[in-house]
């Protein structure tokens, strides 16, 4: 909070040397506010405006998001988001709210003292607010951590964006570092494959396993993307990881939007593949999604079932996301704590400890 302009000199360089604290943002995609119509359209048209996400020259693109893609899509999308909707709302916003809760609970434990919000790039609580949040909480030090282990121009850097323009309007800019990736953290690697071996103790093992990501368009591999790349990694560790043959997995991009070629192979025509070769049974796990959504939930769990059923598949299972796995918030809670190194997060210091070391200080001759 800056103070106010009457306060005097003299208590505002008191206030600036009150204490600091570390602080860390979860930050993911977003989300509508409601399964609405309005609601989504709102968040849409924040969401394909962003010239990070749709690479089209705004001139030809505006139009045609305003004039036909927001009047059609808002609707069919606002129905879609209906079917998974929680009585707390939106899975993605519920998980995330709950993965920073339990990130602070973790590294509280671990002897940490560090405050966590998360925030969203599209919609509320916006990346902006977020950062005054924590800075109204203390912080002068900040972790940006995307929701996202896989780098992507589309994604992360979006996020680096957000934070770049709130920098642009403050004053006292606070201390900032960036976690861009971690497609191939043991951590995580190793929380997918606990995931993914629960089910299995639960259920057997699958015929095949599909690991769906996010899409995105193939230009954007060619323009020096790294996201291809790093999704290939994770998906190859993975299945080290769970000792899968070659043949027994298939990598796969969903969520194809627009008339462009996106990556391949997609997930769609991967379960149609599969459907027809007899197996008895095909697992998806969405590993690029740290917390179930739309995507996950109605594109893969609903519809992506239902195409591999009507396809002649036998049986069919979704794999859900790390969401508040205790291994996923250990995971990230190590992935935070590295890309802390160095700045000072350690708890209010056990007086016993201090009195300790005052001691040496007097024994050494320092001033009392
Ligand atoms: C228009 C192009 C899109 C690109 C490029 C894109 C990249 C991308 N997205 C995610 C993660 C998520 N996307 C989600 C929803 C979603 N994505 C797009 C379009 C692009 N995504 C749209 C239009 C939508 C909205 C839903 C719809 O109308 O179909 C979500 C889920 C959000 C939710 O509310 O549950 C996530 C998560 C990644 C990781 C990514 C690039 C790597
Ligand atoms: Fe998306
Ligand atoms: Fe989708």
């Amino acid at each position: 909070m800056p103070p106010a302009p009457s306060t005097p000199a003299s208590q505002i360089a008191h206030r600036h040397g009150e204490s600091t604290i570390v602080g860390v943002l979860l930050c993911n995609l977003g989300t509508p506010d409601a399964p609405t119509a309005p609601a989504v359209r709102r968040y849409l048209a924040e969401f394909l405006s962003d010239a990070r996400v749709v690479e089209i020259p705004r001139v030809a693109w505006l139009p045609l998001l305003y004039g036909v893609i927001l009047p059609l899509r808002s609707s069919k999308s606002a129905a879609k988001y209906a079917t998974i909707w929680t009585p707390e709302g939106s899975p993605l916003k519920v998980w995330t709210e709950r993965q920073a809760k339990r990130l602070q609970g973790w590294l509280g434990e671990q002897g940490h003292r560090v405050a966590v919000e998360y925030a969203m790039r599209y919609g509320s609580p916006s990346i902006p607010a977020q950062l005054a949040a924590l800075r109204a909480r203390g912080a002068t030090r900040i972790l940006v951590l995307p929701a996202y282990p896989q780098y992507s121009g589309t994604t992360t850097a979006s996020v680096i964006d957000a934070v770049s323009g709130w920098t642009a309007r403050e004053r006292n800019v606070p201390e900032l570092r960036f976690v861009n990736r971690y497609h191939d953290d043991r951590g995580y690697v190793g929380a997918l494959a606990a995931r993914i071996e629960r089910h299995w103790r639960e259920h057997g093992r699958p015929g095949h396993l599909v690991m769906s990501f996010h899409g995105v368009p193939e230009r954007t591999l060619q323009l020096g993307d790294p996201y291809h790349c790093e999704c290939r990694k994770t998906g190859r560790l993975l299945a080290e990881w769970l000792n899968l043959a070659d043949g027994e997995w298939t990598l796969s991009f969903q969520s194809r939007f627009g008339r462009a070629k996106w990556l391949e192979p997609s997930t769609e025509a991967t379960l149609h593949k599969l459907a027809g070769q007899r197996l008895e049974r095909v697992d998806v796990v969405c590993p690029g999604f740290t917390s179930d959504c739309l995507e996950t939930l109605e594109e893969i769990a609903q519809e992506g079932r239902a195409a591999f059923l009507a396809a002649g598949g036998k049986d069919f299972h979704y794999i859900p996301c790390l969401n508040d796995e205790p291994e996923w918030i250990a995971a990230l809670g190590g992935i935070a704590l590295r890309h802390l190194a160095g700045w000072d997060t350690q708890s209010v210091p056990d007086p016993k400890a201090l009195a300790a070391s005052r001691e040496r200080a007097l024994a050494l001759g320092a001033p009392a």
